[in-house]
């Protein structure tokens, strides 16, 4: 049986905790074949990003081309695009190869603040972009920026989703690391009929750099073997509950979680 192929589409993070890197690294654990597309390569650690510096259209789309060429991913990931344009091209781009195993993580704002989308490119995102993914990823401060609703309440997430899933993504998981709630994280997945929640134990830890990458390079790992939706976001949500837990401790701010922690655990338990 041929290994399973995943392409990531998404901005380098110098210090290996989120972008590209948290995406190789996780689709690694989860034994998928991974590709890259860099959209922007940014100067970052775990005390925040130093420098954006995007590629040209030109660099990323001959990316793109060199991988569907010759690779045939069986999904694909977007995470920091930056630009409208370069969400034009990445639109174009999965018209043109008829990918339908989208899954978009709609990265906008780094944990330190900066920016990793251009404030004009959200409508781009939802006009563009949001229409051809088959599960979009966002936070609940992303969910805000694309609905235009602040968000406080479980049946305000719901209402959120059902506004996305208006602009014809299929599946709609608004994640629950920001929901300051209680000491259970609860991550809400709309498939259009019905809510279903991921509930995992919330860490006490500042070191969550690459989380929101992580978990949804691990959902896009698990469609691109063929599992349906649902069991994808189920094993994403103990791949990055073990990543987060089992923490690594490096840097001086928001260190990276342990991609290696899932994988460990089941070799434990098979010993
Ligand atoms: N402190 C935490 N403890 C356990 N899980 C967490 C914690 N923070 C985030 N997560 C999980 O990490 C994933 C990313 O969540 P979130 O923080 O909402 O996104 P982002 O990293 O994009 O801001 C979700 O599955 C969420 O439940
Ligand atoms: C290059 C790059 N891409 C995405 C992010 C944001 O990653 P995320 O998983 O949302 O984690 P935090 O920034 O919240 O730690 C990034 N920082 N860099």
């Amino acid at each position: 049986m041929q290994i399973a192929r995943a392409l990531t589409i998404a901005g380098s993070d110098s210090g290996g905790g989120a972008g590209i890197q948290a995406d190789l690294k996780t689709f690694q654990e989860l034994n998928v074949f991974g590709m890259t597309a860099i959209t922007a390569v940014t100067a970052q650690n775990t005390l925040g990003v130093q420098g954006v510096y995007p590629l040209s259209l030109d660099a990323i789309e001959t990316q793109i081309e060199s991988v569907a060429a010759d690779l045939y991913p069986d999904a694909i990931k977007t995470g920091m695009l930056f630009n409208a344009e370069i969400i034009q091209l990445v639109s174009e781009q999965v018209k043109k190869h008829g990918w339908e195993n989208v899954i978009v993580d709609p990265v906008m704002i780094a944990k330190g603040g900066q920016s990793l989308l251009q404030r004009e490119a959200v409508e781009a995102m939802k006009k563009q972009l949001l229409p051809l993914a088959k599960v979009i990823t966002p936070n609940i401060p992303e969910a805000e920026v694309l609905t235009g609703m602040v968000i406080k309440s479980l049946e305000d997430r719901q209402t959120a989703a059902k506004k996305l899933h208006e602009l014809g993504t299929s599946y709609i998981m608004i994640k629950g690391g920001h929901d300051m709630l209680g000491d259970v994280v609860v991550d809400m997945l709309y498939d259009g009929q019905s809510f279903t929640y991921f509930e995992g134990e919330r860490f006490e830890t500042k070191h969550t750099h690459g989380t929101g990458c992580t978990f949804a390079a691990a959902i896009t790992a698990e469609i691109s073997k063929g599992h349906d939706i649902h069991s994808a976001v189920q094993t994403a949500k103990q791949f990055i509950q073990a990543a987060i837990e089992d923490q690594l401790g490096i840097g001086n701010g928001h260190g990276p979680t342990n991609h290696w922690a899932f994988e460990k655990r089941k070799m434990l338990k098979s010993v």
